[in-house]
């Protein structure tokens, strides 16, 4: 660390859903809104989906997150690719998770990490990192139950909207059971989907076509960052919500997810809980000018 100015990164990615990782072991840095959106920018910066600093959960300005340091020693400092702040990030914890095994930061198999949306529990089995997401629910649970879905998604050339069901993962979800004439690949997610009625914090919007036995794939449209290769609590939205239709309010067994970036396994854990697992890859490291962004 040179100065103020030049500052350590490294560049990850969990199934094509890349991050920057800033580290602040030694809390100096103000990681804010334009400094993620410069950092995230694809031409002007480093380029990412959503901005990580890496910090001391005992550090963290939220009094909710340094509640946690006991537990969980680092905190995922998360903002989107717009500079906006979310509760979770599932690929993020994964990414996290390597970035914290290959500093040295954490040794064991199995850690905890802070989040905003609570305590996380990480697990590596070889080449996979699974994250322990906690609890998951249905936003209105009562709908969901009557009739299977609760809202409707219209997107860009659509012709009608699309029956939906919003899932909470620590952070928003609508997942749309995509209808059989419509083709995944060809669905328009350049611009945010219209939902009705319309989410208070916005909403990350995910498409599933059903590909065989607990097998789905599925596109997704992030709330403050637009279409991505993938994205963790989204693919655990998708595989509850068609695990639901399917009749398996609880599912019992493994579902795997394809997303364009590549593979993800999820996995109803006790307590109404749920894990998602799959590769982590740290590509780069390096030093940018904060200056010049
Ligand atoms: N890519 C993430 C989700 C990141 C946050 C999301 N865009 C939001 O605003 O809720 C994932 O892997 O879960």
């Amino acid at each position: 660390m040179a100065d103020m100015t030049t500052w350590r990164f490294t560049k990850g990615h969990g199934t094509e859903n890349d991050f920057v990782l800033v580290p602040d072991l030694d809390a100096r840095l103000d990681v804010d809104a334009e400094m993620a959106r410069s950092l995230a920018d694809r031409r002007a910066g480093i380029g990412a989906d959503g901005v990580i600093r890496v910090v001391p959960t005992a550090s963290a300005t939220e009094e909710s997150v340094r509640a946690m340091a006991e537990r969980a020693p680092w905190f995922m400092d998360y903002r989107n690719a717009d500079g906006s702040v979310a509760e979770m990030c599932g690929n993020g914890t994964r990414v996290f998770a390597a970035y914290l095994r290959r500093e040295g930061l954490e040794g064991a198999d199995e850690f905890e990490i802070a989040t905003r949306g609570g305590i996380k529990g990480i697990r590596i089995e070889g080449e996979m990192i699974a994250t322990n997401m906690g609890r998951w629910r249905f936003l209105d649970p009562d709908r969901a139950a009557a009739d299977g879905f609760d809202s409707l998604v219209h997107v860009d050339g659509g012709d009608e909207p699309w029956s939906a069901l919003s899932v909470d993962l620590g952070n928003p979800h609508t997942v749309v059971a995509l209808p059989e004439t419509v083709v995944l690949a060809d669905v328009d997610l350049t611009r945010a989907p219209h939902v009705k009625p319309d989410p208070s914090n916005g909403t990350n919007v995910e498409l599933v076509r059903v590909l065989g036995d607990a097998h789905i794939a599925m596109r997704v449209h992030e709330r403050g960052v637009g279409e991505t290769r993938s994205c963790g609590t989204g693919v655990c939205a998708a595989a509850l919500a068609t695990s639901f239709w399917a009749g398996d309010a609880e599912p019992t067994r493994d579902w795997t997810v394809d997303v364009p970036g590549g593979r993800l396994r999820v996995r109803a854990l006790p307590g109404h809980q749920v894990e998602l697992a799959g590769p982590a890859a740290l590509i780069a490291d390096g030093t940018v000018d904060l200056s010049a962004l």
